[in-house]
């Protein structure tokens, strides 16, 4: 029997990460091949941007996906936020040339706080929602604070990209497979302050630290490459990364929704306290995925140096989380 279609809502509809991102959606990359799926799309009340919404939806249209079962257009999350299962949550300010994420933080607390409670209002109250829109794991936090009918569980942010990014970078390395490579983790903040951690991660059932055995490599070149590359491709594009972007989200959403088959993906979860990461603070952290939930991998062993680094990812979310409370 065909399968109920599932209500998506992506906001930034219009913009260059929703660009890449509905098209796929439609297409059953996220979801399943026989997942039919229903689009509810944000974007501002503005003119432009709700015309420059219409055509793109003109063009969802004329790829005559067999899985799409329906697309509306709104200006108000109250409505597109109705009965939804999944929300992507892309629509933010993106950051320029020589801003950093911080920057951003009061601009984009606005908007979360209005689509936490839209979303507490009027989705399905087992609803999952992903952040994309930076400051990523603050912004999914003011959102899981401002709807605390749902569970604080099914908010999370996406470090998706960097974990691939990372996964890429350490295939150049070794020069195998991207897909060979298990237990990579990502920890902490969407950032530059973010902890790639290559400490657990093997191909072939071999260690790849024991592969690379070079730590000044680690410290100097894949640390700053990774953690930087969100600025690197501003630099080169002059805009922010977009097709990356959407289909980190599309394997996030994916597996969460999927399952990972215990294979380790990182995501961005409000903690439990597990590994001293306290409690509600959205980090990364080791997940897999089973029947629509995510279980953070335990028992991992942190040792000094990167228990530096977790700290120091973790006061930046501090930091921005404070900086948000008299807000929530
Ligand atoms: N977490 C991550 O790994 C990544 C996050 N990003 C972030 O994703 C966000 C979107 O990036 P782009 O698509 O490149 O930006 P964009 O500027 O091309 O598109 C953003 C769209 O969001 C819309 N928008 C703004 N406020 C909105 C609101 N309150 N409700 C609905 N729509 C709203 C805008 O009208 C615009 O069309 C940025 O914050 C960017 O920094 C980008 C890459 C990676
Ligand atoms: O840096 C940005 O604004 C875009 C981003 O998050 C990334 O590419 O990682």
């Amino acid at each position: 029997m065909a399968k109920a279609p599932l209500r998506v809502a992506v906001t930034g509809a219009a913009g260059q990460i929703g660009y890449s991102l509905l098209f796929r959606i439609a297409n059953g990359d996220m979801l399943g091949k026989d997942q039919p799926v229903i689009l509810q799309l944000l974007e501002i009340p503005d003119e432009r941007a709700q015309k420059a919404l219409t055509g793109v939806m003109m063009e969802i249209d004329d790829c005559a996906f067999p899985l799409l079962a329906g697309m509306t257009a709104h200006s108000d999350p109250m409505t597109a936020f109705k009965d939804i299962d999944y929300a992507v949550l892309v629509g933010a300010r993106p950051r320029g040339p020589g801003m950093e994420r911080k920057d951003l933080l009061s601009a984009n607390a606005q908007i979360f706080t209005a689509q936490g409670k839209a979303l507490n209002a009027v989705a399905k109250r087992t609803v999952k929602t992903l952040v994309v829109g930076n400051p990523a794991n603050t912004n999914a936090y003011i959102a899981m604070k401002s709807a605390p009918d749902l569970p604080a569980k099914n908010f999370t942010a996406m470090l998706r990209l960097d974990h691939n990014r990372a996964l890429s970078q350490l295939a150049a390395k070794t020069g195998k497979a991207v897909a060979d490579i298990e237990k990579l983790v990502v920890w902490g903040n969407h950032s530059p302050t973010m902890y790639p951690d290559y400490r657990f991660a093997t191909i072939g059932g071999q260690s790849v630290k024991s592969m690379i055995n070079d730590e000044e490599w680690n410290k100097n070149t894949f640390l700053p490459t990774v953690g930087k590359r969100g600025a690197a491709i501003i630099d080169a594009r002059g805009l922010s990364s977009a097709a990356s972007a959407a289909n980190a989200a599309i394997d996030h959403i994916h597996d969460w929704h999927c399952g990972t088959n215990g294979k380790w993906v990182t995501m961005g979860i409000p903690s439990d306290g597990s590994y001293d990461i306290p409690k509600e603070v959205m980090y990364g952290f080791p997940v897999t995925c089973e029947n629509g939930e995510y279980k953070i991998v335990q028992g991992l062993e942190i040792d000094a140096f990167s228990r530096e680094r977790m700290n120091f990812t973790l006061n930046e979310l501090t930091e921005e989380q404070d900086g948000v409370k008299h807000l929530l």
